[in-house]
């Protein structure tokens, strides 16, 4: 049998990790160049590496199956290991070249048969006009292996454009038939965002559409981020919840939640065209629910770089994921009825090898102008505290000039509201020049500051619950004493509409007994505090 028709067999199907059974491979000669290219590629992670069989031929292959894409590389008669990114970028550079000896090896090969000291690449036939896979950059693997490679990678410029990220047209899919356009909520520098339902489920959802063209472009870099940054963060209550995103007419979309209340921006405009500011439980409250989602992007390694107003969003009404999934341990409800939650992830870069592209320079920390990048989350910390100066009624902040360097020199504008002494403290230490005086988001989550106001809020939650139940247990005491009444007195069981005397006891004490009994921890934790 000629190599030709052994290389049509299919992989053992079974075999985790085995090509899709459609695909079918031809074989050829492996240049000694390619062959030793191969073997100098980085050993680890390896790819699957399964048995092909046919006849007294045994040889190992490699397969690299992804979503969307079907590249399948064996190597035969070969040992490397071939991490994924290399073999990719091994195949997309050298595939003139391969494609040169694939269609040799078609006369080569129907003439000669194989042996096993003969070396063979196989490629899939599908692969011409295949994808590239993206590699995000912020998973955790990724963010090792950059950090221990972002010195060397710094200098290899060619190696940066193979890394480059895309959006291909395989990543197509349509937004004109599976969403039902409703209008058009905000629009930013990078895109506009589109209240859409989703027709099969019905469900609401913002999509967020690049305003230009993306393929090639720095918006194609941002657009990417934003999806890497929400894929690696997965879910939390005070992070706006990603949901799928695709490249449409060379544009990118990306599918989030949607939050009803819209951005922080339009709440401060609304309440500022009324004379209005948020009060100081509503600021403690903004501050420490953004600081909740602070603390989970940063202890993700990842950082924010563009809080503000107009990136921060409002949902009235609680969604299943503002209550349910990836609930922190510190998070409470909200005492203020409104959850807060940080978007707009075009900005993300990673704490330890930080690509900054910088936010808007009206909320940008100094030490982040002079490009010096060690204290990166601390930069978050300084943009959150001018979202809750404007948000308490600051008049707006400049780009630049003298405005700009005198509030990174520790003081505050002018507020329409007197702010309490230790509240405002706690802002001008945001604020202050010294990222490292700046507390983290994990201190501003635990802070007295911010936590008082909520036990402050529970306390007086927990006096309305204890004063509803002492009445409660009131009347259902008055109810046994009658019950008990009716029980010892047996004239009273005969009159017309009285329950007979077992059964009306049962009714008054189950009723009690229920009520007593089924009562949750909290509840009777409440009747031992003291002062109530
Ligand atoms: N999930 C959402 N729910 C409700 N409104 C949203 C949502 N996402 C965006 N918006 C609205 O669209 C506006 C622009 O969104 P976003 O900030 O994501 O876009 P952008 O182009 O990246 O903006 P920027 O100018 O900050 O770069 C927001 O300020 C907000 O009003
Ligand atoms: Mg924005």
């Amino acid at each position: 049998m000629g190599a030709q028709e052994s290389s049509r067999q299919k992989p053992l199907s079974d075999t985790p990790g085995t090509a899709p059974p459609h695909q079918e491979y031809h074989s050829f000669p492996i240049h000694p160049n390619l062959s030793h290219t191969l073997c100098c590629l980085e050993k680890s992670p390896t790819l699957c590496l399964t048995q092909y069989t046919k006849g007294d031929l045994t040889v190992p292959q490699f397969h690299v199956n992804v979503e969307m894409m079907s590249i399948c590389c064996m190597i035969c008669s070969s040992n490397t290991f071939v991490p994924l990114k290399n073999c990719l970028r091994f195949i997309s550079s050298n595939f003139l070249y391969l494609q040169s000896l694939l269609s040799k090896s078609t006369l080569l090969c129907s003439s000669s048969k194989p042996c096993l000291s003969q070396r063979f690449l196989r490629l899939s036939t599908a692969f011409d006009p295949v994808p590239s896979v993206n590699v995000n950059p912020f998973t955790p693997e990724t963010v090792c292996r950059n950090s221990e490679h972002h010195k060397r990678k710094s200098q290899r410029s060619d190696d940066d454009e193979n890394d480059r990220p895309a959006v291909s047209a395989h990543m197509l899919s349509c937004y004109e038939s599976e969403f039902l356009e409703l209008g058009c909520i905000g629009v930013g520098e990078f895109g506009s965002v589109y209240r859409c339902v989703k027709r099969l489920d019905g469900c609401m959802y913002a999509i967020k559409r690049s305003r230009r063209p993306i393929a090639g472009s720095a918006n194609e870099q941002l657009a990417l981020k934003e999806v890497y940054a929400h894929a690696v963060l997965g879910h939390h209550p005070h992070v706006v919840r990603y949901y799928s995103a695709w490249a449409e007419d060379d544009h990118m979309i990306i599918q989030n939640e949607y939050c009803d209340g819209g951005s922080l921006h339009d709440a401060i405009t609304e309440k500022g065209e009324q004379g209005e500011f948020l009060s100081i439980p509503e600021l403690r409250d903004l501050l420490l629910q953004v600081s909740m989602g602070l603390k989970y992007i940063h202890s993700s390694g990842l950082v924010h770089l563009d809080i503000k107003p107009s990136n921060i969003f409002i949902c009235r009404r609680p969604s299943l994921s503002a209550c349910g999934e990836g609930e922190s341990e510190d998070d409470e409800s909200p005492s203020s009825g409104v959850v807060y939650k940080i978007g707009d992830l075009g900005h993300v870069t990673s704490n330890s090898s930080p690509q900054v592209e910088e936010g808007d320079s009206r909320f940008l920390a100094y030490e982040v102008l002079r490009e010096d990048y060690t204290h990166l989350p601390k930069a978050d910390i300084f943009a959150l505290g001018l979202t809750v100066l404007l948000a308490a009624g600051a008049p707006p902040l400049s780009q630049n000039g003298d405005d700009w360097h005198s509030l990174r020199q520790g003081e505050l504008p002018s507020l329409p509201q007197e702010l309490p002494a230790p509240f405002k403290d706690f802002l001008k230490m945001l604020l202050d020049p010294d990222p490292t005086t700046r507390p983290s988001a994990n201190a501003l989550c635990r802070h007295d500051v911010l936590r008082k106001e909520r036990a402050g809020k529970l306390a007086a939650q927990l006096r309305k619950e204890l004063n509803v139940e002492k009445f409660r247990t009131a009347m259902l005491e008055r109810e046994l004493k009658e019950a008990r009444r009716a029980a010892t007195s047996p004239q009273q069981s005969s009159q017309p509409g009285s329950l007979p005397r077992a059964g009306r006891i049962e009714a008054c004490g189950g009723s009690l007994w229920r009520k007593l009994v089924g009562r949750s921890a909290a509840r009777s934790m409440s009747f031992g505090f003291p002062g109530y």
